[in-house]
């Protein structure tokens, strides 16, 4: 049997919007035997407990990909991340299962094959590469191939997750966006961005605070996150370097390296939200990784 273990991600960040994604340290683990004939799936919804389990599908991706088959498969899903919140889901799905076929077939894929087979089925990069390779990944794509680098990340930045009690669909949150966008907003992103990245890496907090800032999404997004402003509002008067919507949401994120900020910001929200999960989150380096069991 082999165990997979993918990270929870938290995409754009912000001005990164489908470049910008860093790895968290919640977990999304499944298990993968081989077994006689059959599909059995269990520790999912039951929803997703049939062949159109996006883990699944990735999986057979990753079978037709390697060119090989198997007679039948039994899966164990053990995850703590919310599907549909902004927190890279879908994206732990899709690395999950493609990690898993590479696994039983031997490693034959390396991690870039994966991410580019990753990114073909998620439609953008910016989650599935800290899914892979961990830490905060900027990422691009080239003639139709995935790149990304990897920052590191300052170790005492605390990523204060916020989950509503309601999904936002990643597709119908892209649905939102313009398809277009002036050069001045286009300065603005690319300015911030690079320097965000930076920032992350060496903790500079007066920068994060300036350069987490987004015309290019949020504020087309944030009709879909009631709360928003209010967050936005208390995030910044309990003392958060800055507030962000976690990938399209519905999760939003505030930032901070002093602990009793979080606890504030969340002691706060706790009143007026007490049905929304709230967790202190940290970067982690760990990407995907399996192992036999
Ligand atoms: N454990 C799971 N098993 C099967 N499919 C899942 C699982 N978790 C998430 N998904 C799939 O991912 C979708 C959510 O993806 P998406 O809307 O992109 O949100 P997220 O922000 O969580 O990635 C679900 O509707 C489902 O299709
Ligand atoms: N760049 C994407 C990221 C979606 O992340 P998810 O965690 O919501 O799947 C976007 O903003 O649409």
């Amino acid at each position: 049997m082999i165990k997979v273990q993918v990270p929870a991600t938290s995409a754009n960040l912000g001005p990164g919007y489908d470049c910008l994604g860093i790895a968290l340290d919640e977990y999304c683990t499944v298990s993968f035997e081989v077994i006689e004939e059959g599909l059995e799936i269990t520790g999912c919804e039951a929803a997703y407990c049939n062949e159109d389990n996006l883990i699944y599908q990735a999986f057979l991706k990753g079978l037709e990909y390697l060119n090989e088959k198997v007679s039948g498969l039994r899966m164990h899903v053990e995850t703590n991340i919310p599907y549909a919140r902004g927190m890279g889901s879908s994206a732990t799905c899709i690395v999950a299962g493609l990690t898993g076929a590479n696994a039983l077939f031997h490693h034959k894929m390396n991690k870039y094959e994966i991410f580019d087979l990753a990114t073909q089925m998620e439609g953008h990069p910016d989650n599935v590469a800290p899914a892979i390779f961990g830490g905060l990944t900027v990422s691009f794509m080239d003639q139709g191939k995935p790149n990304m680098i990897r920052y590191g990340v300052k170790k005492d930045l605390i990523f204060v997750t916020m989950i509503p009690d309601f999904e936002v669909s990643t597709k119908k949150a892209r649905e939102v966006l313009p398809n277009q966008m002036s050069y001045a907003q286009a300065v603005y992103q690319m300015g911030r961005t690079a320097a965000l990245a930076k920032a992350i890496e060496i903790g500079n907090g007066l920068i994060i605070s300036k350069a987490c800032n987004d015309q290019m999404q949020e504020p087309y997004r944030k009709k879909l996150i009631p709360a928003y402003d209010e967050v936005k509002t208390l995030s910044k008067d309990c003392g958060a370097l800055t507030m962000f919507i976690s990938g399209s949401g519905s999760t939003m994120m505030a930032l901070t390296q002093q602990e009793e900020v979080a606890d504030d910001l969340i002691a706060q929200l706790k009143q007026r939200y007490p049905s929304w999960d709230y967790r202190k989150l940290h970067a982690t380096y760990d990407g995907s990784s399996d192992e036999v069991m």
